[in-house]
Formats: C-alpha cells, structure tokens, sequence
C-alpha cells in the first residue's frame, strides 16, 4: 500500500527544524519513501491513497525515553512527596499488591493516553512485562521494553529475578515486526548492590542490548551512595563497567562538572523528566552543561504518579520553560533543541536513530499531524515555536506508527478507549481494595 500525504507543513527534525511548506511525504510498506515539496499531480497516480494533511503539520512521532507505564493506575494516589518516601511508604506497597489484570489495564491507559497525545515510542521498564508488551504489541506503539530489578531479598530472590529479566530481554527483542526491542534494567544504585548491577552489565553485553537505570535523581540518594561506596552514582556505577555498554540514565539530576564530562565521554544517554523532576522536589537537571559537553538528552515522563500525566508535549513545553527561569537566560534551551530532545534525542536516547526520530527516506514511518487552525496556533510564523510554546497533547490529530494509522482525526482505531478507561477504573478499585 503507497499512501501519499500532501499539503502539510512538514517538520522532518533532519537540519536543524526546517519546515517545508506545502510539503508532501510518502510511505509504502512501512516505509517513508518520499519527503520535500509537493509532487505534481501527475505523480500522485503511483499512489493507492492520497490523503490531504491541509492546516495540519507533520512531524516525527514524540518519544518518551523512561516511565512505567502501568503506573497510570497510581495517577492522583500520593502527591506531594519527597522521592524516598513516596516510594517506600506509598507506591511500593501498593505495587506489591498489582496482579496481572491491573498491570494490562494500567498499560492499556497508558497506550491510550500516549496515542492521544502524540507519543509512538516510549521506554519502559517494570514488572510483569509480558503483559505490557501484549499491550504494546496491541497498541500498535512501538517501545524498548525492560523487565526490571530491585537486588532486595536473597539470592535466590535476586537469581530468579535476574533470570526473569533475561528471558524477558531474550523473547520479546524485535518482536512485533521489529515494533519491541529490550534491554536490561537494574531498578538504582540504592536499590541493586554491585554484583547485582555486574550481572546485569554481563547479560546486557551477551544479548547485545543496552542497560538502563535510574541515577542521581536526588541530592539524598548521592549522599546514600557516597556512604555506602564511598563513591557518587556515576563513579560507582562506571567501576562497574555500566558505561562500557550502550547506557541510557533517567534523571541526573545531581552531577558535577566531572561527572558530566565523563557521561559525555561515555556516549550515555541522558532521559531528562522534568515534569517528574518538578513535581518530587528533586531538582533540576544540568540540561544546558551537558549540552555544552555535545550530550544530546533526550525526554521523559517518568510514570504517571510522579507527573501525573504521559504528555511529552508538555514536557518539551518544560524542557524549554524551566532552564531558561532556572538559569534566567532566554537561550539556555531554544524552542528548536526542545522539540530535537522529544523527537530525533529520544531516538537516539533509545539506541533506534536508525529506524525512527526523523522524517527521511527509508526510516520507519512514525508520524504525527498536528492542527494548526486553532486559535492558539495563529498568526502561522513560526511552526516549531508555536508546536512547543503554545499547542496542546489535544492538537494531535493523527499517530502512525510503521505506517499504520493508530489515531486518525482523533478517532482511536487501534484501542477501544471506553472499554479501556472503565477497565482502568475498575482495576483501581481493586487494587485500593
Ligand atoms: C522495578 S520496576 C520500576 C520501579 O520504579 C519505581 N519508580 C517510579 N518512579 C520512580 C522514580 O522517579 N525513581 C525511582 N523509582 C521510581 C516504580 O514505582 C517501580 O517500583
Ligand atoms: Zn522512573
């Protein structure tokens, strides 16, 4: 099937964030074929389908390089607290208490909201996951998925966990025509000793697949490192052969001058959760010095409890926002670099700047359309200053992932959105008990 799609104003994230106006782009298979001006009409007759993308942009789908997708059950449950003791007092022992059934319905959330809001690639790391990647497989989303770990217990405990995440990794990479890929994903340094996070490093390495993690996400959880290992997160983490591998790090909130140049070195990867950041008091993350360093982080929502909604939009809407008041200089992230971190950063955020993250010939095609009628988006200036200033997740009009429409016109045909809400809200129910 060859789908031509015209008129638009196409924002490929390939020099810079050039708009081609009037722009037409092509897929078959998939596949993108085609991206720059209009064809003549002569040659839309080599296509099967034309669909007309007048007063709409579009650009490369967002991609959400860290969550826990199920987490959409937890949204509103315990706000307004500090990380440690919201994990330990709140969210851990309900998480305990998730079967199955909730970790679908709080995943099929997830899918729906992401959808709506402009998201086709996200990262997640959980348990359970055979079932979110059902989810996903469903959804038509495309994700890197990760069984991940805490080191609590024995180790036994910590060996059949370990295992899990393994054969996790192993059965699901490149399933769903190449949609899923995995990695492996120690839960921290607080909560996974050192063996454990070698171990992980060592099956990363066999399977040749990345490692993710949480790290340096509060000033209190440094302060534990150092007492512990007599190291900070990023020295210790790097005696353990963490960076010698493909690495993506959510947060780094807390690091030195050092410890960026190192990260930088090291070619790891930075998931930047404002929003997240923002709403647990943690702090807010060196964005600008790692830019100065060459790092291109990318952006997160982190799960829904500590966001509380999936909305990338509004965190490239961040990104740009709270470094320039926090550092008070209008340059420190321009509109152009917000909308690279949510787009073509996240691809390679997540090892995939192959196959996704811009609009070129022979990439996958995952796109998005955005309005561009709305009052809010008027006079028509500048598209990508209007895209992360002023549009909202509601402006998202179509989601193709791999050629596939999972959203046209707001219209969901991929996840039947009543069936999935109620669902969600029984679960929660449940679970509250
Ligand atoms: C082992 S599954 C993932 C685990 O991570 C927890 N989590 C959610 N948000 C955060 C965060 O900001 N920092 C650290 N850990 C977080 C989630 O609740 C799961 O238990
Ligand atoms: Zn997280």
């Amino acid at each position: 099937m060859k789908t031509l799609f015209t008129e638009a104003v196409i924002i490929d994230m390939v020099d810079g964030t050039r708009a081609i106006q009037n722009g037409n782009l092509a897929i078959a298979d998939g596949v993108i074929t085609y991206v720059g001006p209009a064809l003549t009409i002569e040659e839309h007759d080599q296509y099967d389908e034309v669909v007309s993308c007048k007063g709409k942009a579009i650009l490369p789908g967002f991609v959400n390089t860290h969550g826990h997708l199920a987490m959409t059950l937890l949204r509103g449950y315990a706000d307004d607290l500090p990380l440690q003791q919201w994990l330990q007092n709140e969210i851990w022992p309900i998480e305990a208490k998730m079967n199955t059934e909730h970790i679908s319905a709080g995943t099929n959330l997830a899918a729906l909201e992401m959808i709506q809001g402009g998201t086709t690639t996200c990262l997640d790391m959980y348990h359970d996951m055979d079932a979110v990647a059902n989810v996903v497989e469903q959804s038509g989303l495309r994700a890197r998925l990760t069984r991940s770990c805490f080191g609590f217990g024995d180790d036994a405990l910590r060996k059949s966990s370990l295992e899990e995440a393994t054969s996790f990794a192993r059965r699901w990479n490149g399933a769903a025509d190449g949609r899923i890929t995995t990695m492996m994903a120690p839960h921290s340094p607080y909560t996974c000793g050192p063996e454990f996070i070698r171990q992980f490093v060592e099956k990363a390495t066999e399977l040749g697949i990345p490692i993710h993690t949480h790290m340096s996400e509060t000033k209190a959880e440094v302060e534990l490192n150092i007492r512990e290992y007599g190291a900070r997160p990023v020295e210790h983490l790097d005696k353990l052969g963490f960076f010698d591998i493909p690495s993506l790090v959510a947060h780094a909130v807390h690091l030195t001058e050092e410890e960026i140049a190192l990260l930088a070195e090291k070619n790891v990867k930075i998931a930047h959760n404002p929003g997240s950041n923002l709403k647990l008091g943690s702090g807010i993350a060196p964005i600008t010095q790692m830019i100065a360093h060459g790092m291109r982080p990318s952006l997160a929502t982190d799960g829904a409890a500590s966001n509380n909604n999936l909305d990338l939009l509004e965190e490239i809407q961040l990104a740009a926002l709270i470094h320039k008041g926090h550092l008070q200089d209008p340059l420190a992230v321009p509109a152009k670099m917000a909308l690279a971190m949510g787009t073509v950063y996240g691809a390679e955020a997540l090892f995939l700047e192959k196959e996704i993250g811009t609009l070129e010939i022979g990439k996958q095609a995952d796109f998005i359309t955005l309005d561009l009628t709305q009052a809010h988006m008027q006079p028509q200036t500048d598209v990508v200053s209007h895209i992360v200033y002023s549009a909202a997740r509601s402006d998202v009009q179509d989601v193709y992932v791999q050629g596939k429409p999972l959203m046209k016109n707001r219209e969901m045909l991929t996840i039947d959105s009543e069936k999935v809400i109620f669902e969600a809200n029984q679960a929660f129910e449940n679970l509250r008990g």
